[in-house]
């Protein structure tokens, strides 16, 4: 173990978050309703720039208007390459209550970005004594956001999550699919038998984010999944995420809420499992031992701390 402990990320559930434009009001009522952790309005690519004001206005009445539960509700605000992200921010922060909790910032390609939304946060938080700070999220979806990933995850104590954005990422990068997420028709490999094999196209680029993340104490998410028809390969996406260590996922429609719940909140059989293992260590180490066998194999230290993992996420979301 480094000397510098790896800090914990944010103790709150993250399993869903639910996409919804800003410029459709006429469903953030069945936003509120779903059973998604957190609820995303866009004010970015969902909204047409002729909309921009509008749907800016009505995201501003729903944050107060709307009962949201204990939901983290987090406003999307347009890129900062944009001339609408500042009066995103402004118009929100002066003119909402404190009900909202954390802005999301699209396609962040180095610390500065951060840097330059928390400065503004900062200031008119300040000038209107709100006393309630609002947390960041971003979204890694660029060549840039990818190279400078671990010091984006550094950049700001208001950082509390990281997204990956599948379709921007593809398009920055220049990958040749139009799908959102997924598996890639062009991304396989060639068994000896000529058997094909798919490869998955996200998966350095999650690993990236969920090592960053872990280093800053933030909650890495996987980003859409574009064929909101495809219920099994939003899962099979999902569960590859979960396992890489990933704790949520979007929603970019409420048929996909309740499938990303069930990946991401622990089985009975895994916290079952979890629960056993730690008990088999603490046999282990009342014996002196700091291994054990646990139905035919190896566990030790390292076991105890993979199974807290899935104890204290159950722990989480049973709260
Ligand atoms: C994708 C949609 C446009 C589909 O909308 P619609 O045609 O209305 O779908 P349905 O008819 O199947 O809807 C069934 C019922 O569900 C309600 N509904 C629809 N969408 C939502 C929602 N997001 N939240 C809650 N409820 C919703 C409908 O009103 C129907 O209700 P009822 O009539 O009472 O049965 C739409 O789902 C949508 O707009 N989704 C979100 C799109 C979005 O926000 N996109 C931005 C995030 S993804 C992204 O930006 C890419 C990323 O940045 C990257 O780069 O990767
Ligand atoms: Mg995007």
């Amino acid at each position: 173990m480094s000397f510098k402990v790896q800090p914990a990320a944010p103790a709150r559930p993250n399993r869903c978050q639910l996409f919804g434009p800003g410029s459709r009001p006429a469903i953030f009522e069945k936003m509120a309703a779903s059973a998604a952790d957190v609820i995303n309005l866009d004010l970015e690519d969902s909204v047409a720039p002729a909309d921009k004001d509008s749907a800016r206005k009505a995201v501003i009445e729903a944050i107060d208007g709307i009962d949201w539960g204990t939901k983290t509700l987090s406003v999307r605000i347009n890129g900062l390459d944009t001339p609408y992200w500042y009066r995103d921010i402004v118009d929100i922060l002066e003119q909402a209550g404190d009900r909202i909790d954390q802005f999301m910032i699209p396609k962040v390609g180095n610390a500065a970005d951060i840097y330059a939304v928390d400065a503004l946060v900062s200031a008119v938080e300040a000038a209107k004594g709100r006393t309630k700070p609002v947390a960041l999220e971003v979204i890694i979806e660029t060549a840039a956001g990818l190279t400078h990933v671990n010091e984006i995850a550094a950049a700001s104590p208001r950082l509390q999550a990281m997204s990956l954005g599948a379709a921007d990422f593809a398009a920055s990068m220049g990958m040749q699919t139009t799908g959102i997420g997924g598996t890639q028709a062009g991304y396989y490999m060639v068994a000896p038998d000529g058997a094909q094999h798919w490869s998955d196209p996200w998966h350095m680029a999650q690993t990236a984010i969920v090592a960053a993340c872990r280093t800053h104490g933030i909650l890495p998410v996987d980003g859409p999944f574009g064929d909101f028809s495809d219920e099994a390969g939003f899962m099979a996406q999902a569960k590859r995420s979960a396992t890489l260590g990933m704790v949520g996922k979007w929603a970019i429609h409420p048929k996909q809420v309740a499938l990303a719940n069930e990946v991401f909140t622990p089985s009975d059989a895994q916290i079952t499992e979890a629960r056993e293992i730690l008990a088999a260590m603490e046999e282990a180490e009342r014996a002196g031992q700091g291994a054990a066998v646990y139905k035919g194999r190896l566990v030790d230290l390292a076991s105890i701390r993979q199974a807290q993992v899935i104890v204290r996420q159950a722990e989480l979301i049973s709260t």
